[in-house]
């Protein structure tokens, strides 16, 4: 079930109904999205659903078999890539080796001969904006993969796109400095007003950069909403596991987590092992992690789920353990029961 896309109205950009086939078969399903001026959209999918092909399509760099895109309501069927007013960054940012970081952030603006000084003043703005002031002479082979995509954000930012085009911005780098530099990204990215589309198959990275998210499988968006409600209310069990949720439970074991539901799925952390939690269950396995004891647990009742424990107490096989439930673990699926809050 797919949600219909909110009009951008005040401007920003519009896709609609655009369909595109390699040799007979669809990547990309008459898909809608809308994204309003001066916010982020995470189109989230995975590999080969289809959402670099639809960037492609909004880029100009693919022509849609069908549907339209539009931005301010001007209609861009026909303008060229280079006429559209957006830019693109990629996974590996892709910088001039031959050039400077500064030589690689002005390009933008040589081409539109920005005079030297002006260019010279942006190009020390936008480093700055992107936490690498100073860095205008070294060589892009000196710097670090994260420190390569600074400059690439920088480059794609110095021309002031009316669109910034992202495909899997953060994808070559580690965990660690992906979670950084995608909260840096959304903050870079809010704070130049810049309206941007991102494509990615990592649900965190989404969900740190986006207000918006749609999620795309097999050529269709399958939901899209506000990123806060999309990741607590995913439709069906498919989305949930793709949104990180490892396990769904349906009938009676659903409704022992949330009353009156049909089908519920479950984080990793929403069980976490705590005195007078109101559950109790018995540990099948358990691993430690950095921060804490992952465990599986089987509750009476409800079957055998992911929780958490404290390194201090390491629960162990057999054990039995008292469990408490965290609400913000816990979607209904397919239904309108609503997990409270305070429950
Ligand atoms: N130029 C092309 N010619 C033929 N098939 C293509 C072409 N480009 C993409 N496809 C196919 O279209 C489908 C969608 O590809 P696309 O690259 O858009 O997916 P994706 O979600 O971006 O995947 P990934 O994250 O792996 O890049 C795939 O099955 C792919 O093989």
């Amino acid at each position: 079930m797919a949600a219909e896309p909110v009009a951008a109205s005040g401007g920003g950009l519009d896709v609609e109904h655009v369909s595109v086939a390699f040799d007979g078969t669809p990547a990309v399903d008459d898909v809608s999205l809308a994204l309003p001026a001066g916010e982020v959209l995470a189109v989230l999918g995975p590999s080969g659903c289809g959402k670099s092909t639809l960037l492609r399509v909004v880029a100009g760099l693919q022509r849609p078999d069908g549907g339209t895109v539009t931005f301010d309501g001007q209609d861009l069927t026909g303008v060229p890539t280079h006429r559209r007013g957006f830019a693109l960054m990629f996974q590996d940012g892709q910088l001039f080796q031959h050039l400077s970081v500064a030589g690689n952030v002005e390009y933008a603006l040589r081409r539109r001969r920005v005079p030297r000084a002006q260019a010279r003043d942006r190009v020390a703005e936008l480093l700055g904006l992107v936490g690498l002031p100073g860095l205008q002479d070294r060589r892009p082979a000196t710097l670090s993969g994260g420190q390569q995509q600074r400059v690439a954000l920088a480059r794609a930012l110095a021309g002031r796109p009316r669109l910034l085009l992202l495909d899997e911005p953060l994808s070559s780098l580690d965990r660690a400095l992906r979670d950084r530099l995608g909260a840096d990204l959304r903050r870079i990215i809010t704070a130049s007003g810049t309206t941007a589309l991102l494509v990615t198959h990592d649900h965190e990275e989404a969900f740190t950069v986006a207000d918006r998210m749609a999620v795309m499988r097999a050529g269709r968006i399958v939901q899209q909403g506000v990123t806060a409600d999309v990741w607590r209310r995913p439709h069906d069990a498919e989305t949930a596991e793709f949104l990180g949720y490892t396990t769904v439970l349906e009938g009676e074991a659903a409704s022992a987590v949330v009353p009156g539901a049909r089908r519920v799925a479950l984080r990793p952390l929403a069980w976490r092992v705590q005195p007078d939690g109101g559950h109790t269950g018995t540990v099948t396995a358990a691993a430690q992690g950095a921060d804490v004891v992952r465990l599986r647990v089987d509750i009476a009742g409800i079957g055998t789920v992911d929780a958490v424990g404290s390194l201090r107490e390491f629960p162990d096989a057999g054990d039995r353990v008292p469990l408490a439930l965290d609400p913000v673990g816990v979607a209904v699926l397919d239904g309108d029961d609503q997990l409270d809050d305070d429950a």
